[in-house]
């Protein structure tokens, strides 16, 4: 059975928050409205503007690809940066989803069902944290991926043909994004097993005594 927290996923910490995969990460945030600003100008009818508001979404998610990255080689992995990378990018996906919607261009019931597992995964981080962190899974990385492809598809003004393959992408984007979060489900339950377990043990032992052998009148 895969471990609840991927093992791949949690390299050495690093103690210093502010550096260089954060701030990618918060100048992700940060990037947010000028896109939201530019995908809604003139009701989404200005082709230019939604050229512009393709290329500040793909520019924020290549430092998605990037943040992680360089965390992980530069040994600058952090509990925050672990948690805050996965928000940016829903704060990202979703306001363009809410964008898309309120444009018309995409049905409401995607937008919803993709807002639902998103913050609900994020609540399932918080709720869980005592625990452990649960780190960006490959597939929940991999929904990241198609979704912002498909997003990037639809903030484009084109129609006809390119508009059936961008349904077909953004489907697949949703089942994904379904069968990622129900795995998330079942990464939480099992972390919280497991650290229960940890902790009856630990406490097992510790009423064992300092030897980690049964208490005898000497000892006791
Ligand atoms: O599916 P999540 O919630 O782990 O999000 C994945 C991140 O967006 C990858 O950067």
């Amino acid at each position: 059975m895969n471990s609840p927290v991927d093992p791949a996923a949690t390299p050495p910490q690093s103690a210093r928050v502010v550096n260089l995969p954060n701030a990618l990460t918060l100048l992700r945030l940060a990037v947010v409205p000028v896109f939201a600003a530019l995908l809604l100008a003139d009701g989404g009818m200005d082709d230019d503007r939604r050229y512009w508001a393709t290329l500040v979404f793909a520019l924020a998610i290549i430092t998605d690809r990037y943040d992680g990255m360089i965390a992980r080689r530069t040994g600058q992995v952090t509990e925050f940066g672990k948690l805050a990378d996965p928000i940016a990018d829903k704060a990202l996906t979703g306001t363009a989803l809410i964008g898309l919607s309120v444009l018309a261009l995409l049905p409401w019931w995607v937008t919803l069902t993709i807002l639902v597992r998103e913050v609900g995964v994020t609540l399932l981080r918080f709720w869980v944290i005592r625990h452990g962190v649960i780190a960006a899974s490959r597939g929940g990385k991999a929904k990241t991926v198609l979704q912002a492809l498909a997003i990037g598809l639809y903030t484009l003004p084109f129609d006809g043909l390119f508009g059936t393959l961008r349904w077909w992408v953004m489907a697949a984007a949703v089942v994904l994004t379904v069968v990622t979060g129900l795995d998330y489900v079942h990464r939480a339950l099992a972390l919280r097993r497991t650290s229960a377990r940890a902790m009856r043990a630990a406490a097992a032992r510790r009423s064992a005594g300092p030897a980690g052998g049964p208490r005898t009148d000497a000892a006791a």
